[in-house]
């Protein structure tokens, strides 16, 4: 809340300086009205005539100011939502790989849109109003206390009555909002798994279900809109009841007045004319500060969110992978569950390991300790001799490659695809399409490289996007590949053809994590290693 206030801060104090000369103008208007007033009473021409000259002219000057001001307010706008919505990207980008995994990535789908919609409607647009309430409401302030401070005093009255009932209304209004956004976070999830199950829905007749599940999921998201309007408008209409007496309270004073003959004429038009100024930016500031008071709650559950609970502060950045990777009696655990302990082994340059084993043995969990994903709660793995721990994510992910058996590509080019935006020369390139078997691939596409991968690589079969991903690999000159059940969807001819052209990687270590074992090329890999009951023995 803060960090974004002061990010905008130019902005805000743009907007603070126009509404101020474009309310001091509208105060000018309400006196030179009065001055115009009293001189026709006064039967004064000369008076009157001077003083419609400068109300003319005011007025006129009054106009790109005014526009001037609702410029700003979309400007205002246009940064602070951008930036909130930046900030929160590439904040999202700071969580470790492993803590982002463990969440629904419906959270952030959610945050990013529901929870900045509520913020852009409610902190945002609220700031705004607040600044523009706040300067019309100091004018019309002094503008009154210069003709009368008696009706001077009934408004500091409204003004402390009016922010305490605000501040105290906003409490109910923060627990809802912070319902509400988790109910998004809920039905995002909920929406992504209905679509992404669509075949399954329809080929197993659970249309009725799931719309009855969409019902119940909708109609609470709504209920608790509905619950949010409610109390807003008890906060407006409590506000407007306020604001009305004590309109009633000050025109009558100033009535009494002028009876008395210390006031006059004009005297009373603009105090009435700018009771009015007073009260409309005390409504809108009794509307506005709630609102705004409201978001706090998101503000505090998206920081929450972001935080990552491992802050370990790595320091070390390495230039390759030279000799070996160690695990010296590491031991890892998932909250209480142990799944290695205590494992010693050895991985070298340039050499290859198969890693095999029952499901659950912890395949996945000594590759994520290979890829950095975790660190080992017990025992080192070092890296040439120094602690994985102290080296820079950056620094090692740019001496590995990953190969999955789900392969992300970007709607982009297929050159885009294999250099993943990085500048490399056309040689380059090609030797990574030729070491990658990905040249007929290549050559038959209409335009070659330039062609584009639609949707995720609609278009592209499961052997392809297995080669773009080893093409990564080799293009960035990564020192260690891994793969993980990067051959589980594919054809046997295929996968053993990828398998024996990774085998044949020099000064490239492969840990190879698969349960499709081929006796053939089985014997190529310089160890197989089974992790299975908390241990990893050698084959
Ligand atoms: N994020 C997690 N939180 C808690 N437990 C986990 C987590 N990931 C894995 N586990 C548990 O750790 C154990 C090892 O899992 P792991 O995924 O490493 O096994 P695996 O050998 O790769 O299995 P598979 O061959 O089925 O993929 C399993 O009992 C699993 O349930």
């Amino acid at each position: 809340m803060k960090k974004l206030l002061r990010k905008v801060l130019p902005h805000m104090l743009l907007i603070l300086v126009v509404a101020t000369l474009a309310s001091v103008l509208d105060g000018l208007i309400s006196i030179f009205m009065m001055n115009s007033i009293d001189a026709v009473m006064e039967g004064n021409r000369v008076a009157f005539k001077e003083d419609v000259v400068k109300l003319i002219i005011i007025a006129l000057t009054l106009l790109p100011f005014s526009l001037f001001l609702s410029y700003s307010k979309g400007i205002f706008k246009r940064r602070a939502v951008t930036n909130t919505k930046v900030d929160y990207i590439s904040r999202v980008f700071k969580k470790n790989i492993n803590e982002f995994q463990r969440d629904n990535n419906s959270k952030y789908v959610s945050a990013l849109t529901n929870d900045i919609i509520t913020i852009e409607a409610n902190f945002i647009e609220g700031v705004y109003e607040v600044i523009v309430s706040i300067v019309n409401f100091i004018v019309a302030f002094l503008v009154i206390g210069y003709i009368s401070p008696v009706a001077l005093g009934a408004g500091i009255g409204i003004g402390i009555l009016s922010t305490i009932i605000s501040t105290l209304l906003s409490k109910p209004l923060q627990k809802h909002h912070s319902k509400r956004s988790e109910l998004y976070e809920s039905y995002t999830s909920y929406i992504k798994e209905v679509l992404s199950a669509f075949h399954i829905i329809k080929s197993n007749n659970l249309t009725e279900k799931v719309q009855d599940d969409f019902y119940k999921k909708s109609h609470a998201i709504q209920e608790k809109g509905y619950v949010i309007d409610k109390i807003s408008t008890y906060i407006t209409s409590l506000q407007n009841l306020n604001m009305s007496l004590t309109f009633m309270g000050i025109v009558g004073i100033s009535t009494y007045m002028a009876i008395t003959g210390s006031l006059t004429l004009g005297g009373v038009i603009l105090i009435v004319n700018n009771v009015e100024k007073l009260m409309m930016p005390l409504i809108q500031l009794g509307e506005w500060m709630p609102k705004i008071f409201s978001t706090k709650s998101l503000f505090i559950k998206i920081d929450e969110s972001l935080k990552n609970q491992d802050n370990y502060e790595e320091t070390l950045e390495i230039d390759g992978f030279k000799d070996a990777i160690e695990f010296n009696n590491v031991s890892f655990s998932y909250e209480d569950t142990e799944v290695l302990k205590e494992i010693s082994l050895t991985l070298k340059k340039g050499e290859k390991y198969l890693i095999v084993g029952p499901s659950g043995g912890g395949k996945s969990t000594l590759l994520k300790l290979l890829r950095k994903y975790f660190a080992p709660q017990g025992g080192t793995i070092q890296l040439d001799g120094i602690n994985l721990k102290d080296v820079k994510k950056e620094s090692y992910f740019t001496f590995i490659a990953n190969v999955e058996q789900q392969v992300f590509l970007f709607e982009d080019t297929v050159r885009n695809n294999i250099t993943l935006y990085k500048d490399y020369t056309e040689t380059e390139i090609n030797l990574a399409i030729d070491r990658a078997g990905l040249r007929d691939y290549v050559d038959g596409l209409a335009n070659g490289l330039d062609s584009i991968i639609y949707d995720n690589g609609k278009n592209v079969s499961g052997g392809e996007k297995s080669r773009i991903a080893i093409a990564r690999g080799l293009l960035a000159k990564s020192d260690i590949i891994f793969l993980d059940e990067a051959f589980a969807s594919l054809d046997s001819a295929i996968a053993k053809e990828i398998e024996k052209t990774i085998l044949n990687f020099e000064g490239v270590m492969v840990v190879n994590v698969s349960h499709v074992v081929f006796e053939e090329t089985k014997k190529h890999y310089h160890d197989v290693m089974v992790v299975k009951n908390k241990g990893v023995y050698s084959l």
